[in-house]
């Protein structure tokens, strides 16, 4: 019998990343080449016009497995029986606009789309959030939606995992898929650690390989936490086919499974591991096991590996107080 569509909602989805974004999930590359899926398009009023434009262009492609698209700048209808959501849209910080105000405007956005999610989503429904700032946005939707177990919000760090990956192969001179079990720890933000002491490549320590501290820490690390900065001076936009692609990935890996013998980034609700704080939502070193993904536990964590989570975490620890004292969670 044939499946029954997913539906897939995307927020901000005239934008750049939404543009590079939908053709992949409606292609069948989000969820696999026999699921179909219905889209749903989240903007705002005044993006509509520019949706209508690419729902035009998905009916032009004649996709087999999209089942349909439907726009919206309702949050409670685009929401309304969702299996998948891609909350892309955000309030990007224009010039002179502080932190506590970015961290604002993004909660009247986060709050409502997360209590609209658990008024209407469907009972597996699973979320992922690409606005920045991500990890604090997923944080403000999950405090929303009380009756979805919290581990169903997720804020992607899989760009910062793959360009990390792509980093460490230019330097060993290996291909991508020689390397396993690089974390990314932390916050979608420059402070984030990308951590290589797990990793391994082509079965051996990816740290014995590279045997060069300085390397790591003055040019792996920086150059990765701030590879967004760098897109944005050479683009003059931010990263957008890449952040699409690393959506992709992820929410593959979460249906699908991760392979066995490695591992993927996700920031999630932290379970206290690792010494994060509880509930904090930080990225953490998972594989996916039957749909859920599960942290990765028992790895040791040396000196300067510490010392980069905890900076990172302590990052994310004031973003929960910032949201908080604006009264945007409990
Ligand atoms: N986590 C990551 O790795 C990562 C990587 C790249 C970009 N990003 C972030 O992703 C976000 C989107 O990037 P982009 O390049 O597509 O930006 P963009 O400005 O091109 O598009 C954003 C879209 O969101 C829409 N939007 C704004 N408020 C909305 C709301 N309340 N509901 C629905 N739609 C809304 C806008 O109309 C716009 O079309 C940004 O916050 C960016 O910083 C995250
Ligand atoms: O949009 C940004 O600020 C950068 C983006 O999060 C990225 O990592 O490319």
């Amino acid at each position: 019998m044939a499946k029954a569509p997913v539906n897939v909602t995307v927020t901000g989805a005239a934008g750049q990343i939404g543009y590079a974004l939908l053709f992949r999930i409606a292609s069948g590359q989000l969820l696999g080449a026999d699921t179909p899926v219905r889209l749903r398009l989240l903007e705002i009023p005044q993006a509509i016009k520019a949706a209508e434009g690419t729902a035009m262009e998905l009916d032009d492609c004649a996709f087999p497995l999209l089942a349909g698209v439907d726009i919206y700048d309702d949050p409670r209808k685009a929401f309304d029986g969702v299996n998948v959501a891609l909350l892309v849209g955000a309030r990007p910080r224009t010039k002179g606009m502080e932190r506590r105000d970015l961290l604002e405007a993004n909660g009247g956005i986060f709050g409502p789309q997360g209590a609209a999610i658990n008024d209407g989503a469907a009972d597996d429904v699973r979320v992922l959030v690409v606005g920045n700032p991500a990890n604090t946005n997923a944080l403000i939707a999950q405090a929303h939606a009380p009756d979805i177990p919290a581990d169903r919000f997720t804020a992607m760090t899989r760009l910062d995992h793959n360009r990390a990956l792509s980093q460490l192969a230019a330097k060993l001179n290996v291909s991508v898929s020689d390397i396993k079990k690089l974390t990314i720890w932390g916050n979608h933000s420059a402070t984030q650690y990308p951590d290589i002491f797990h990793a391994e490549v082509n079965g051996r320590s990816a740290v014995e390989a590279v045997n060069d501290e300085e390397w790591l820490r003055d040019t792996f690390i920086p150059t990765v936490a701030k590879r967004g900065a760098a897109i944005i001076e050479a683009r003059g936009a931010s990263s957008a086919a890449s952040a699409a692609n690393a959506a992709i990935d992820h929410v593959y890996d979460w249906v699908n499974g991760t392979p066995e013998g490695d591992w993927t980034s996700v920031a999630l609700p932290s379970d206290g591991s690792y010494g994060v704080p509880e509930g904090l939502v930080s990225s953490f070193p998972v594989v996916s096991r039957n749909g859920s993904w599960e942290i990765v536990q028992g790895l040791e964590i040396n000196e300067f590996s510490r010392e980069r989570i905890d900076a990172s975490v302590r990052e994310l620890e004031e973003e929960r107080e910032a949201v908080r004292a604006l009264g945007l969670i409990k």
